[in-house]
């Protein structure tokens, strides 16, 4: 990939089983950009992202996404694949029964980092990027739904991505939540990592202009202006 690209599809069919469900994606996305994904429920948004992890292949066109070509991508890379990509998504939630450490290491044991005590550095400093030092040693019912979504966004950070895919990551907090939520993602890519989010919420568009993707009527729509 040249340069500052982090994702780029090209002339990409997005299936679901055998259902088309975007055709002739083009999509490009430099480090350190925020990008929103909009769409209604159904329009593929979160199809678009399985494809950029790895999840659903590539078959017509080309995909490459943190340096791997999609279209190439074994069973062996995805793990790597992986590491270059933090992922925020609703079904991939904290453990309930361990601490936020013990959560952040289960993952971090799970991704090949075995030196304790480099564990435990960077535990404390993703902790410390999302304001949440302080709660190391908590159980996740024992914080707020803000605090557990910026655990959550910890987490993701670990292995220290190119790019944050997070999907609805607002889609249970209050208004209020929500933004403090947007606001660290927002930090988070101007310090170097790309975000793209997918969500339904117009009034954080407004808040935090941005430039917007749009899924609609099977095709990927880039930048989108809203009014
Ligand atoms: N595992 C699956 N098998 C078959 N079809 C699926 C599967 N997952 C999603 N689809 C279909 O693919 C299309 C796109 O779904 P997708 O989940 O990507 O939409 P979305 O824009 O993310 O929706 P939402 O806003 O509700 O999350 C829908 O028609 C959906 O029914």
């Amino acid at each position: 990939m040249i340069g500052n690209t982090i994702i780029r599809l090209h002339n990409v069919d997005i299936y679901q089983q055998n259902h088309l469900v975007l055709s002739d994606v083009n999509l490009h996305i430099d480090k350190g950009e925020f990008v929103f994904l909009i769409g209604q429920t159904g329009s593929g948004k979160s199809s678009l992202m399985k494809v950029i992890y790895g999840e659903i292949g590539v078959g017509s066109g080309e995909g490459h996404a943190g340096g791997f070509d999609l279209k190439k991508l074994s069973e062996k890379d995805i793990p790597y694949l992986r590491r270059k990509l933090g992922i925020v998504f609703q079904d991939f939630q904290l453990l309930t029964d361990r601490t936020v450490e013990d959560n952040l290491q289960f993952v971090m044991k799970a991704t090949g980092w075995k030196d304790n005590k480099l564990i435990n550095e960077r535990i404390r400093d993703v902790l410390e990027k999302v304001g949440l030092r302080s709660k190391v040693k908590k159980m996740p019912h024992e914080l707020s739904g803000g605090e557990q979504q910026r655990v959550v966004v910890a987490r993701a950070l670990l292995n220290d991505p190119e790019i944050i895919l997070a999907d609805e990551p607002t889609g249970h907090l209050d208004p209020e939540t929500s933004e403090e939520v947007m606001l660290l993602l927002k930090e988070i890519s101007r310090s170097g990592t790309a975000v793209l989010m997918a969500t339904h919420n117009y009034h954080l568009i407004r808040t935090f202009p941005s430039r917007i993707i749009k899924c609609e009527n099977g095709r990927v729509i880039e930048d989108v202006t809203m009014v």
